[in-house]
């Protein structure tokens, strides 16, 4: 199902449990703005290419938008307009004061160079700089974007508006070994990225998890993980549920699949990934079909890839008893009812993965304040957020009747409507 018609639908459904005004929900439903830019760049080979770039800025009724910037060649505006509709009701369930965007452009950032990336990242950043900033608009990175893409875009936009670190999170955090052999191994920020941002999503899915898992007289310790995805979020939760004690028997990406029912030896595979660009030749597993990974027997299925890929076409195939949504949007509202009778228990993505763009808060209000914070307290701070939002969830349930997507979507949606009506919107 298309993403835009499968989000809107949850949105509605939420919309109905809450008694929702028609025309407030029709207006909330409909993008604030929907940018669409050409973007032509010199490859290295001379010759040019042109990409199309988005960024859909959904709501801001909350405070400034707030979503990462996706590099994927499926990425089209339909997708975007569905993804940044989801971050204003993520924002809202995390409840951190922003509301709701989200970019991309249509490309394969593994088929051009660096520099051809950053030619690309300068020249869409031209073309939105004054749109975004840092109380109306603020990019992180997505599928396909990381730290560096941030410092591209925080370089370009410092062009026209002066230095102005808190335009853009999800910046980089250097060791400096890396680039100065002869200083000590620290953690450096030297753009004002947040400590415990690169890790952030992975680690908010992992006290999801463990929330969630509580909840069912269980924990990490005794639970078989199967993870879609090993790129920023899936690999950092794939570490931190195997360091807690979690067994991750199967792992793929676009590379390929492996599985060891004895369970994967993370931080050799992660190693392999880095060098290898990706799980394929792993030795320590065997190779598996990857169209077979989210149907592999184990009791916690992790989406953190690519959305829409728990469909009615595998639904019914499901084995796991848990889904957590660590990925935007995996799971189709067909593929919801299926699993819901089969009683599959899912965690929504708008709660899920909120870790990360609840770290890019604490990184915006540091930048903001001048001020750094120790990754112990970012760690914390994300605890307590996490802990506090699945309350919040559960309260919804409680109130509404209703399963875990229903009451993420429902606490989200509230929270946004109430600070619309409260602003003065009239009906
Ligand atoms: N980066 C972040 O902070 C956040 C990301 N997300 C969501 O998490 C998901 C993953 O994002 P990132 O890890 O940042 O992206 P990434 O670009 O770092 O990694 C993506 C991973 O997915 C794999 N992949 C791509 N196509 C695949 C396929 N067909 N089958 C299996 N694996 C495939 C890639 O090989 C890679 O391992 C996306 O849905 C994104 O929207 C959600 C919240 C925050
Ligand atoms: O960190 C952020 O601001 C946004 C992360 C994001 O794009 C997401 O949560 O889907």
């Amino acid at each position: 199902m298309n993403a835009l018609v499968a989000t809107s639908r949850n949105f509605k459904q939420a919309a109905k449990l809450l008694g929702l005004d028609s025309k407030l929900e029709k207006s909330l439903l409909i993008p604030f703005r929907e940018i669409k830019v050409e973007c032509t760049i010199p490859k290295d080979d001379g010759t040019l290419a042109s990409f199309v770039g988005f960024r859909v800025q959904h709501d801001n009724a909350r405070g400034p938008m707030k979503g990462g910037i996706r590099y994927h060649h499926e990425v089209d505006p339909d997708e975007v307009n569905a993804l940044a509709q989801l971050m204003t009701w993520k924002t809202a369930v995390a409840n951190i004061p922003y509301g709701g965007a989200k970019g991309g452009i249509g490309c394969s950032p593994g088929e051009l160079s660096c520099s051809e990336l950053e030619r690309l990242t300068r020249v869409f950043t031209q073309k939105i700089h004054d749109l975004i900033g840092i109380h109306t608009d603020v990019p992180a990175p997505d599928m396909g974007t990381n730290p560096q893409t941030m410092a591209w875009i925080l370089d370009e936009y410092s062009k026209f508006h002066g230095y102005s670190p808190a335009v853009v999170t999800g910046k980089p955090v250097v060791t400096t070994d890396s680039y100065w052999e002869l200083m000590p191994l620290i953690e450096v920020s030297d753009l004002g990225g947040s400590l415990g941002r690169e890790a952030a999503t992975g680690r908010g899915v992992l006290f999801a998890t463990e929330a969630l898992l509580a909840e069912y007289g269980k924990s990490i310790k005794d639970q078989r993980f199967v993870i879609q995805g090993f790129g920023n979020v899936g690999s950092w939760a794939a570490q931190l549920i195997s360091a807690a004690g979690g067994k991750v028997i199967a792992v793929s990406d676009v590379t390929g699949a492996i599985k060891n029912n004895k369970g994967l030896n993370i931080e050799k595979l992660l190693k392999h990934s880095v060098e290898n660009r990706g799980i394929r030749g792993f030795s320590g597993g065997e190779s598996i079909d990857p169209s077979s990974l989210l149907t592999e027997d184990c009791d916690v299925l992790i989406p953190a890839a690519l959305g829409g890929v728990i469909n009615r076409e595998n639904a019914n195939d499901i084995m796991a008893k848990f889904i957590i949504e660590a990925a935007n949007h995996p799971t189709d509202p067909e593929a919801d009812e299926i699993l819901s009778k089969k009683g599959v228990v899912i965690l929504p993505d708008i709660y899920a993965n909120s870790g990360g763009v609840t770290v890019s808060y604490f990184e915006w209000v540091q930048n903001i304040q001048g001020f750094m914070w120790d990754e112990e307290k970012v760690n914390a701070e994300l605890k307590t957020y996490m802990t506090r939002g699945f309350k919040d969830v559960k309260e919804m349930c409680r109130a509404h009747n209703c399963d875990l997507r229903m009451g993420a979507f429902t606490l989200g949606v509230n929270r946004v409507a109430r600070a619309t009506v409260l602003r003065g919107w009239e009906a």
